[in-house]
């Protein structure tokens, strides 16, 4: 199906997409800078820009590009998302992440017969409640004394958003008050290296997991509430003390309830909330808790100024849209099989991991919306490290590596700690990359410099191949105001809505995850051949060699 749409793109790619050269595209169009950005002031989240003409597109590319909007239906399935449609039909669930940040006071957004945004405030008035509870030192530990210390215990979706955005909002919180910890490894050493650094006494456990089933995280909580349990003075009251010490967020109340967390302390959501999308809902607490619960409603509206201009922009304009059609443009007819986000932002610095699970797990598929294998390229490798960090470790192989990376620089005009002339400097070296990775150096520009330094003839010759850069490496550019939780709220669900607009694109289901449940089973059916005496023989003999190793080595 996706074949057709592709049809006149794959011609244009073969008559002229893959010769053009960025750098004689701006020699040859003044304007050039003009016609391939998008400058937009939201209203809350402040200014935003879109460079997107350090890309291998012409006028007659985009052009191309934006009718696979129209081809494809992105207008419609995107309607059908706000919505509330059953667009994860694999799981037969609507997915409303839009719904959690959506802030006009008269929304109604219908699933199964009930208005979830009444839902969803519901939960943001209790999340509002217990944080200022918590932040004014009104809810108290089991000894009296105020909440000094957050431990999120989650995984995936359940920790990485809350994660990053803690990092990112980092300015807005403050560490001597309140401060926030997560585990999310099974390894035993995230939970113990936490447990170094709290005080049961003025310590909240958060148990976050969707499902309230996935292992790691049950595994985690147990063991969170054994040493906590542990380190209680005698005579104290158990259930009261858990009480004042565990809440957990979770759409599953019945084993919630099982672990033992009343239910007046559990902060809910639902499942038209994937995992990935989940940090707009009740999993945001840990955020809440430290930046207070105004600053992550600013979060949200900042996600709802984007979801506004995701709905209403027209398809030139329109933010989401253009960087998928880039990322499908180089991933389905240049075959660039990565794309890398290089924040420079200190406190972006978890923004590429949470989009490796958010573009990776949305849309790693090969299977169809109507079930077949597809033979064209769907998600891409995302990757990535702040700037300038990565500049002195991975970005060797994107100017002069064989593989060409398309990647997304992302920076504020103004930074929250203007110390003397450091933030002239990040950014001198943003601009700088773009523009070396687009201008390249020729062997003439390389022998007129050694020339020049005095190097001999002999050496020049010698060395001046490796010091040539070929040019044409695409980027595009994102500069807001200023790192804030509007902006951030946009930001993020700016590549949210590029995720889904590429899954349309590519014609598969980017809301469910069948692709880790394998793993999970497989894990499952290994751990009590792992304690059980004797060797193992029912695997391959790679895994049985492996097992065994451990069984042999091992002193459990
Ligand atoms: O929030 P829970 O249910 O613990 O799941 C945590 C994570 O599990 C993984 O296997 C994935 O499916 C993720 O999408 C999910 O975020």
């Amino acid at each position: 199906m996706v074949k057709e749409q592709f049809k006149e793109l794959d011609q244009h790619y073969q008559q002229v997409g893959k010769n053009i050269n960025i750098k004689e595209e701006f020699k040859n169009n003044a304007n050039r800078f003009k016609e391939f950005s998008v400058e937009t002031k939201f209203e809350k989240s402040g200014l935003f820009l879109l460079d997107y003409s350090k890309n291998r597109i012409n006028k007659q590319t985009m052009g191309l590009l934006l009718n696979l909007i129209d081809s494809c239906k992105v207008e419609q399935f995107r309607n059908d998302m706000f919505q509330g449609k059953k667009i994860n039909f694999t799981e037969d669930r609507a997915v409303l992440h839009t719904a959690l940040r959506n802030r006009d006071p008269n929304a109604v957004i219908m699933v199964d017969g009930e208005n979830v945004v009444k839902q969803v405030r519901n939960v943001l008035l209790k999340m509002r409640s217990f944080t200022d509870r918590v932040r004014s030192g009104t809810w108290k530990g089991y000894s009296g004394k105020k909440i000094t210390d957050v431990v999120n215990i989650g995984i995936g979706g359940s920790d990485l958003g809350p994660v990053m955005v803690c990092n990112a909002l980092k300015p807005y919180a403050n560490d001597k008050e309140l401060r926030v910890h997560f585990v999310s490894n099974i390894d035993g050493t995230h939970m113990a290296e936490t447990f170094k650094v709290v005080n049961p006494e003025t310590t909240l456990f958060i148990v976050a997991s969707k499902t309230f089933t996935t292992q790691e995280t049950i595994t985690n909580a147990l063991t969170a509430r054994q040493w906590f349990l542990s380190n209680l003075p005698k005579g104290t009251d158990e259930k009261l003390a858990i009480a004042q010490h565990f809440v957990a967020l979770s759409t599953n109340e019945r084993e919630v309830t099982k672990f033992g967390i009343l239910v007046e302390n559990m902060f809910e959501f639902w499942d038209w909330v994937g995992g990935r999308y989940s940090v707009w809902s009740a999993i945001g607490l840990p955020v809440a808790l430290y930046i207070g619960m105004d600053r992550f409603e600013e979060f949200l509206a900042g996600a709802y100024e984007m979801d506004t201009h995701f709905l209403l922009a027209p398809k030139h304009q329109n933010l989401p849209m253009i960087m998928a059609l880039m990322g499908v443009w180089y991933n389905n007819f240049f075959g660039f099989e990565t794309n890398a986000i290089l924040p420079y932002d200190q406190y972006m610095n978890r923004f590429p991991a949470y989009f490796q699970q958010g573009d990776m797990e949305s849309n790693g598929k090969y299977i169809n919306r109507e079930g077949q294998s597809v033979d064209y390229s769907t998600g891409p490798i995302i990757w990535g490290e702040p700037g300038t960090n990565g500049q002195h470790a991975f970005y060797q192989l994107i100017h002069q590596g064989r593989k060409v990376i398309p990647c997304d620089f992302i920076a504020p005009v103004e930074s929250q700690n203007p110390l003397g002339s450091h933030h002239p400097i990040l950014l001198s070296n943003f601009f700088a990359q773009t523009e070396a990775l687009m201008m390249g150096k020729t062997r003439e520009q390389v022998e007129a410099e050694l020339k020049k330094d005095g190097v001999s003839a002999e050496r020049i010759a010698e060395i001046a191949p490796h010091k040539v850069f070929q040019g044409n490496r695409p980027t595009n550019s994102i500069m807001i105001q200023k790192l804030t939780p509007h902006s951030l709220g946009a930001l993020v669900a700016l590549y949210e809505h590029k995720i889904f607009v590429q899954g349309i694109i590519w014609n598969i289901n980017s809301f469910d995850q069948w692709g880790v449940e394998l793993g999970k089973q497989l894990a499952k059916s290994i751990l009590p051949e792992l304690t059980t005496p004797g060797q193992v023989s029912t695997h391959d003999s790679s895994t049985n060699g492996l097992i065994n190793f451990f069984k042999t080595h091992s002193k459990l």
